[in-house]
C-alpha cells in the first residue's frame, strides 16, 4: 500500500495548504470535483463577478432621483458569463496542472473516504497517510420538494431539468432566464435575486419565513426585506408544493399559498451541508456535531489526533475569510506541533453583497441583550451625513450595539452602499479591543467620506 505523509481532502482551501515548507513531505490531494473548489469555481469569485455588473445594471433605478437619466440597453448574460468562466477556469485549469507537477504531491481526482485511522480510499486505489486534513466544505441542500428529485445533484446528473439550479449550476445558463423563482431568503437568494432583477429577469422569492436574512439583526433584516418586495415578487411564509416541466422544459412551480408560477429558473437557495457524511469519518474516530460539522479543537483538530479540519466541513460560518483564517492556523500547527496555535472564531464579520449591502459582525441587539449586557444602542442614516446627502439616501443606516459603562463595541450592523468596507474599521476595534469614544474621538475621519456613518454613530452612543 502507498503510503504518504500527508494526505488533504479537498482543493479548496485545503490547496492553500501546500507550498515550500511541505516540499520535504508526500502529499497526497484528494479532489472529487472542480480543482480549487468552491469560492473560486463556483462561490465568492463568479458572484461577485457577476454582482459587479448587477450593481451597473441598476444605476438607473437609483440615478433618476439625482437627476440623472440613465436606461439599461443591453446585458449581454453569455458575455459576462463568458468572460468570467474564461478567467476562473483557467485559474482552475493552471492550479491542478500546478499541483500535478510537483514532485511531492499526488493529485487523486475521485470521491475519497477513510477506511480506517490511517486508511483512505480513492479512485479504486488504498493509501495510508501519518497525517490527514480534512478541508472537504460543504454542499448546496434541496428541501423536499415534489417533482423534485435530490439526486438530480448526485448520481443522476444527467437527468435534471433545465429549470432546476443550485448556486454550482445558475450562473452557467445558457441566456439571461426571462422568468426566475428563487427558493430561500439568506446569502445566495439576495445575491442572486440582485444579478437577476438588474439584468431584467422577472424575480420572485419564495421565503419560508416572515422575511430575508433572518439571521440579521431584526431591524436589517426588515429594512432589507422592504426593500428587495420593492424590487422582486418576494412571497413570506411561502414554499413551493410542487414542481412540474412543462413541454417547453421550463418550471411550473406550485406555492404553499395556492399561487403558480412559470419559470425558466428555479434556484434553490436553501442552505449548504458539511461533507463530513461523505468521509465515513467513524472509521477515522472522528466525530461530527448534530448538525454534520467535524468537532474540532481551537487548534482545529479533530477527535483524531493525526487528523485536522478546517472551512465549511468543521465551522458553521461557512464563509471564505473563515476557511483561510484556519487554514493558516492548521498550516502552523502541521509544521509546528509542539507549538500550536489556535483560531480566533471571537469576532467574526460577515457581508451579503446584495442590493443593498448589509455587513455585520458580533452580537445582534436582541443577542446582545439576551446575553445580560446592559447596553447602548445607535443608529445612523446614511441620510445623516454629508455623503449621504450627496447620495440622497433615506433608507440605509448603520446601527452599533455597544457595552454600556466600558464603551465596549460587541456588535456592529450595516446596511447600505459600501457596507462591506464601511464594517472594517468595527471588525478591527472590536479585534483590538478599542471603546467607541476612543474610537469615534481619537482619530480624523475623512469629511465628507461615507466612514462619518461609523464616526457618528459611535458619537451618538451613550456609554
Ligand atoms: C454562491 C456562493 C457564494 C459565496 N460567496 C461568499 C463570499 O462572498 N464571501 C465568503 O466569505 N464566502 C462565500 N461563500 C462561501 C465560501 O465559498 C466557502 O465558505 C468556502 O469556499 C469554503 O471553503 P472550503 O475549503 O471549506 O471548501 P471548498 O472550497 O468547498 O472545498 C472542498 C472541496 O472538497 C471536495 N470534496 C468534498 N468531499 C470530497 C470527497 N469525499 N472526496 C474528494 N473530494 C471531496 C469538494 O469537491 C471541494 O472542491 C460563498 C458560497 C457560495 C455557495
Ligand atoms: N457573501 C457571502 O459571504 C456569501 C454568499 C453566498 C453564500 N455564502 C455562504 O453560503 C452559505 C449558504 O448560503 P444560503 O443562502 O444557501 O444559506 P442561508 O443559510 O444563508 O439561507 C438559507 C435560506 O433557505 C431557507 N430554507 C432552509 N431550508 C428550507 C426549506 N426546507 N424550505 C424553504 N426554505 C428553506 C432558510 O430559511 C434561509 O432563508 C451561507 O451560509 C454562507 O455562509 C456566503
Amino acid at each position: 500500500m502507498r503510503h504518504f505523509d500527508l494526505c488533504i481532502i479537498g482543493s479548496g482551501s485545503g490547496n492553500s495548504l501546500i507550498d515550500e515548507q511541505l516540499d520535504d513531505q508526500s502529499v497526497a490531494l484528494v479532489e472529487k470535483g472542480i480543482f480549487g473548489g468552491t469560492c473560486l469555481n463556483v462561490g465568492c469569485i463568479p458572484t461577485k463577478m457577476f454582482v459587479h455588473p448587477a450593481d451597473l445594471a441598476s444605476a438607473p433605478e437609483r440615478s433618476a432621483r439625482l437627476g440623472v437619466q440613465l436606461t439599461r440597453d443591453k446585458v449581454d448574460w453569455p458575455g459576462i458569463r463568458d468572460r468570467i468562466f474564461t478567467r476562473i477556469d483557467a485559474i482552475s485549469e493552471g492550479g491542478e496542472d500546478w499541483r500535478a507537477q510537483a514532485p511531492n504531491v499526488t493529485l487523486y481526482r475521485a470521491k475519497g473516504h477513510f477506511t480506517g485511522p490511517h486508511t483512505f480510499a480513492a479512485g479504486g486505489e488504498e493509501f495510508s497517510a501519518d497525517r490527514f486534513v480534512i478541508a472537504a466544505g460543504s454542499r448546496a441542500v434541496v428541501p423536499p420538494v415534489a417533482g423534485v428529485d435530490p439526486q438530480w445533484w448526485d448520481e443522476r446528473r444527467d437527468e435534471r431539468p433545465a429549470w432546476a439550479h443550485t448556486s454550482d449550476t445558475v450562473m452557467r445558463t445558457d441566456d439571461l432566464p426571462g422568468r426566475v423563482v428563487i427558493v430561500g431568503g439568506g446569502y445566495v437568494a439576495s445575491e442572486f435575486a440582485h444579478v437577476f432583477a438588474s439584468f431584467g429577469s422577472d424575480v420572485t422569492i419564495m421565503v419560508r419565513s416572515q422575511g430575508m436574512l433572518r439571521e440579521q439583526d431584526a431591524e436589517i433584516s426588515e429594512a432589507f426585506t422592504r426593500s428587495m418586495a420593492r424590487r422582486v415578487r418576494l412571497l413570506t411564509g411561502v414554499v413551493p408544493t410542487e414542481i412540474a416541466t412543462e413541454g417547453d422544459g421550463t418550471a411550473r412551480v406550485l406555492a404553499s399559498d395556492g399561487s403558480e408560477h412559470r419559470a425558466d429558473v428555479v434556484l434553490f437557495a436553501t442552505g449548504r451541508r458539511p461533507n463530513g457524511d461523505t468521509l465515513n469519518l467513524p472509521a477515522a474516530g472522528v466525530e461530527t456535531d448534530r448538525e454534520g460539522y467535524v468537532v474540532v479543537d481551537p487548534h482545529q483538530r479533530t477527535t483524531a489526533e493525526h487528523i485536522w479540519a478546517l472551512g465549511d466541513v468543521c465551522n458553521p460560518w461557512q464563509l471564505k475569510h473563515v476557511a483561510n483564517h484556519e487554514a493558516k492556523v492548521v498550516k502552523h500547527n502541521l509544521l509546528h506541533p509542539e507549538q500550536p496555535r489556535s483560531s480566533d472564531h471571537r469576532f467574526v464579520p460577515y457581508a451579503v453583497f446584495s442590493e443593498p449591502q448589509v455587513a455585520a459582525v458580533g452580537l445582534t441587539e436582541h443577542q446582545a441583550r439576551a446575553a445580560g449586557y446592559d447596553i447602548t444602542v445607535a443608529k445612523q442614516d446614511y441620510g445623516s451625513i454629508a455623503y449621504g446627502w450627496a447620495m440622497e439616501d433615506d433608507e440605509h443606516f448603520a446601527k452599533i450595539v455597544a457595552e454600556r459603562g466600558t464603551g465596549r463595541i460587541l456588535g456592529a450592523h450595516i446596511m447600505g452602499p459600501e457596507a462591506s468596507v464601511l464594517i472594517q474599521p468595527l471588525i478591527q476595534a472590536m479585534s483590538f479591543g478599542l471603546p467607541a469614544a476612543e474610537m469615534a474621538r481619537g482619530q480624523y475621519w475623512i469629511h465628507p467620506a461615507m466612514t462619518e456613518l461609523v464616526e457618528n454613530a459611535l458619537l451618538a452612543l451613550d456609554v
